[in-house]
């Protein structure tokens, strides 16, 4: 049948879904609409060999479905790699909200959202990410059981924010470890890009290690705010990838690490928070790994929230969690050196440890 708009040969160029690069074998795709409240969502669920897809949903202001659809297909598909490595018992999954959250983000929306998020009976849980607070969790909640990171008083384990940046703060020092021969970070010059949640908490850490840190955020407020707190020093140029310093802390968005970065770059290591730092894995990951760059795999450094939203499920307590988000030190020494043994980037050997444990799973759910 062909489109009374478009041939079936225009249609086939586009491959408006499976065809797209970041599209990776996903399972499943789930476009969400309602008219009333002005909900348009996408869901991905990459992978449930581990068990069922958990990953938050970002609510933001994409520029187009097409910058929508590849930000959920990158990150769905990351957060199979990041339960996979740090063992959990979860599959890969990530919901999008296209919107402003400041100004589009109303209760009836948030609730309409956990309606989809139940019609999936599970193979979906969801959580919050950039654009979402705990408190839209608990709306989510009052409509569906696939949902963590609600709030403490409400049974839930909170916001998993602080934990994701005590996990980031361990895979920068076992980077530094790696790079320095010490794990401690005195005296660094370390640039922490977004000082959001995440990129707040882990500011608090580093200066209290004695971390010289500077910050960036496109909100002035929170630069701010950051600074009169911590100490800070707001960053005043206008170009952070050719400054010199020792350590960059992606905290902000992905897809920083591009060809337009990465020979700027002066950092002897990245090791941040964000999803997707690399723009392009393989290309951009070889060409740190030819430039002496140490990169801590963002899947791998980031799974703090994982592990704390993982708590709800499982019944954790708080000393599981920090002992779990700590550990991060150890698997992150280990990816290094791995790495280097097998002349891999860093971001190859811990992908490749995460699918050998989703195919021994397979092999065993065949059996
Ligand atoms: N919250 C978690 O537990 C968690 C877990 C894993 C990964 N992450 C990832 O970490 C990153 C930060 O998460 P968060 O929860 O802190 O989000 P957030 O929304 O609280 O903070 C993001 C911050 O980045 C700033 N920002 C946006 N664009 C920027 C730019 N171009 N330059 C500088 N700053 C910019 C925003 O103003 C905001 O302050 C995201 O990529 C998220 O996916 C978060």
């Amino acid at each position: 049948m062909t489109s009374d708009i478009i041939s079936s040969k225009e249609l086939k160029k586009i491959d408006p879904v499976f065809g797209q690069t970041s599209f990776d074998d996903h399972e499943q795709i789930v476009f969400c609409n309602d008219k009333d409240t002005g909900l348009k969502a996408i869901i991905g669920i990459h992978n449930t060999v581990l068990g069922p897809a958990l990953g938050g949903t970002r609510m933001w202001s994409y520029n187009n479905e097409w910058e929508a659809l590849n930000d959920v297909l990158r990150l769905s598909r990351g957060m199979t790699f990041k339960s996979a490595i740090t063992g959990l018992n979860l599959g890969g999954g990530k919901a999008v909200i296209i919107g402003d959250a400041k100004t589009q983000k109303t209760p009836e929306l948030m609730k309409r959202f956990g309606e989809f998020v139940h019609s999936l009976s599970g193979r979906y849980i969801t959580a919050e990410d950039v654009g979402m607070e705990t408190e839209d969790m608990d709306i989510v909640r009052e409509v569906t059981p696939y949902v963590t990171g609600i709030s403490q008083n409400k049974g839930g384990a909170g916001n998993p924010s602080p934990i994701t940046a005590y996990g980031v703060f361990m895979g920068m020092k076992a980077a530094a470890k790696f790079r320095y021969g010490s794990d401690v970070l005195e005296e660094k010059n370390v640039f922490v890009q977004g000082i959001g949640n995440v990129g707040e908490a882990l500011v608090e850490h580093l200066v209290n290690e004695g971390a010289n840190v500077t910050i960036s955020d496109i909100s002035q407020e929170r630069l701010e705010e950051v600074r009169s707190k911590y100490g800070a020093t707001i960053y005043g140029g206008n170009d952070i990838y050719g400054e010199a310093m020792d350590i960059y802390a992606p905290c902000a968005l992905g897809a920083t690490v591009n060809d337009d970065t990465i020979y700027k770059l002066q950092a002897d290591i990245i090791a941040g928070a964000a999803n997707n730092q690399l723009a392009d894995e393989d290309k951009h990951g070889k060409i740190l790994q030819e430039r002496g760059i140490v990169y801590a795999p963002d899947f791998l450094i980031n799974a703090g929230g994982i592990i704390n939203v993982y708590a709800e499920l499982e019944n954790y307590d708080r000393q599981e969690i920090m002992r779990k988000t700590e550990n991060i030190f150890n698997t992150t020494l280990e990816i290094l050196d791995n790495a280097k043994v097998n002349e891999l980037t860093s971001h190859s050997a811990a992908l490749n440890i995460a699918r050998e444990r989703i195919a021994t799973r397979k092999r065993e759910n065949s059996k």
